[in-house]
């Protein structure tokens, strides 16, 4: 960790700033134009934000924010690998990684892995490949294998990450181990679940007689400790401690996307990406797309109390997507405090959920229509698709275009009481009818239209996402490449691990407190109680 000193990086209170209160009012003074459209064209992708509240004096007052949070500098140094991970002292060098004139060391093991996966295919071999990773080291990948392999692959890829064993049992079930590769990734390699799972399928392996070294591949920033785990230094790929876990998959952590569809996927990933962080880093801001999301995501949360944000993608391939914005975005601007520890002094990150269309329809949207609360939508479609029932396509963007309208239009209750009436009610039968129809509608929205559903398209689709991130994260004045909050749990759990351990000392010591009547003052009694009861397992 570097000791440089905090205050280079320390912005100025938020909520301190004129440009913070100029925002903030003409964000409360203006209304959703859906008449006035309100179009990007960026690379891969087309942003709407006719549905977010949008004025001049709103943009200027964004751009003089941007202005007050030194967003340029920012900026520059996220792509120039500087340590913008302040608490921890590092750079978020993702850019890099999909840059066409990357370092030699990252060119070099692209090409390493391209390689190896290339002589695999040609030798037709693997045909199962157990994933085993959790978090930044899984989400990318299943996301990319779903999307471009969802009508199969020759190659089964099955993914392990929860530490429930019922996953890693599912996971193996069935495969045959001579075929078999199981890939660990953790850039950390220190991961429990990840370590666990794994060692249940070099078990696995050894107990079918085979040499589990011939059939790991390990992708780490720590090839030290995944060489001492017993993974071959060929079939150890890097990543650096320079690159966020959840801005990982553009680097090897997608070995197991290329064994399922192919490195032109990845390659793909990575060019789209690279399109989009020259579009980021030369449009200008009121033409630029991560920052329009970025402005209308801190208006919906910080001015407008929004405390959460929908993600509608209606491409039933794109089912991952949602949990992985929701690491990307919740891991990243779930903080309440600003680089200097001070509290920001707004609501920050808000809570990202969701669901392919149309499947959400019929799960919550009726919840986005007339709840109390609703949520800012971001809806994204495929204008082709890549099946032969256009039918289904056309029905599938009508839904969604239909979905938006009617967050939009909304419905009064003079339009709902004529339509009952127009329905042949009476007027005592529509007068009691009609409030149950009414619409509030002004709900906020994007609409990101691909082209199709390309690797190119899907990689300018995620860059998008993490440069609307970090740009969110510069206006909050708060790092958005830490995750000290993961660690509390991750500690408080290796202590009960023990304890429910009925054959551990430590566990005989809650006993002991228990018996004597004594408080563990380790523990809250539920909690305490909680340990005891399942130590005991299913006996009463
Ligand atoms: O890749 P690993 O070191 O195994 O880490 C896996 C995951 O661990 C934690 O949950 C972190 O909060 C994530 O950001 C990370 O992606």
């Amino acid at each position: 960790m570097s000791d440089r000193p905090l205050a280079a990086d320390t912005p100025a209170p938020l909520i301190d700033l004129p440009e913070w209160k100029r925002f903030a009012l003409a964000a409360q003074t203006c209304a959703p134009r859906p008449d006035a459209l309100d179009l990007i064209e960026a690379p891969g992708l087309a942003l709407d934000s006719s549905g977010q509240r949008h004025s001049s004096d709103l943009m200027a007052a964004g751009e003089a924010l941007l202005r007050a949070r030194d967003f340029d500098t920012q900026r520059a140094r996220l792509l120039a690998g500087e340590p913008v991970n302040v608490t921890e002292g590092r750079a978020a060098w993702h850019t890099v990684l999909r840059a066409p004139e990357a370092p030699a060391e990252v060119r070099a093991e692209r090409e390493r892995m391209d390689a190896w996966v290339r002589r695999a295919d040609a030798g037709r071999r693997w045909r199962h490949v157990v994933h085993v990773g959790i978090g930044g080291s899984d989400w990318g990948v299943r996301l990319a294998v779903t999307a471009f392999g969802y009508a199969g692959t020759w190659r089964d890829v099955r993914f392990v990450a929860n530490i429930d064993g019922h996953a890693i049992e599912g996971g193996l079930a069935g495969l045959d181990p001579r075929e078999t590769l199981v890939v660990l990734v953790s850039k950390s390699f220190t991961t429990a679940e990840t370590l666990e799972n794994g060692a249940r399928a070099r078990e696995w392996l050894t107990g079918a007689g085979l040499d589990p070294a011939a059939h790991l591949a390990a992708v780490t920033a720590r090839p030290d400790r995944a060489r001492a785990w017993g993974v071959p230094d060929d079939q150890i790929f890097r990543l650096w401690d320079w690159v966020g876990g959840r801005f990982s998959l553009w680097s090897a952590v997608s070995l197991s996307t290329t064994l399922a569809v192919g490195v032109d996927v990845l390659e793909g990933l990575r060019a789209g990406a690279a399109a989009m962080d020259a579009h980021f880093t030369q449009a200008p801001l009121a033409e630029n797309a991560p920052v329009r999301m970025a402005l209308a995501g801190v208006a919906n949360r910080s001015v407008l109390g929004q405390g959460s944000l929908n993600i509608a993608p209606y491409d039933s391939r794109l089912a991952n997507l949602v949990p992985y914005i929701q690491q990307l975005d919740m891991e990243s601007l779930g903080k309440s405090v600003d680089a200097a520890g001070r509290p920001v002094g707004v609501p920050t990150g808000p809570a990202v959920w969701g669901m392919p269309g149309t499947d959400a329809q019929h799960t919550f949207f009726q919840w986005m229509h007339q709840g109390s609360d609703g949520a800012p939508v971001d809806f994204i479609l495929c204008r082709e698709a890549d099946h032969h029932w256009p039918a289904h396509h056309r029905q599938l963007l009508a839904n969604c275009l239909a979905q938006r309208e009617a967050l939009m239009r909304g419905k009064t209750l003079a339009q709902a009481r004529a339509e009952c009436l127009a329905e042949g009610m009476d007027a005592a039968r529509a007068d009691w009818l009609a409030p149950h129809r009414v619409h509030p509608g002004g709900r906020p929205n994007h609409l990101i239209a691909l082209p199709r559903l390309s690797p190119y398209s899907l990689g300018a689709l995620l860059a998008l996402y993490e440069h609307r991130v970090f740009t969110q994260g510069v206006i909050w004045g708060i790092d958005p490449f830490d995750q000290w909050g993961v660690e509390y749990g991750k500690v408080l759990a290796r202590g009960i691990v023990a304890e429910l351990d009925p054959s551990s000392g430590q566990a005989s010591r809650a006993d002991t407190a228990a018996a004597s009547g004594a408080a563990d003052a380790r523990h809250d009694a539920s909690t305490r109680h909680w340990i005891e009861r399942l130590r005991r397992g299913g006996s009463p």
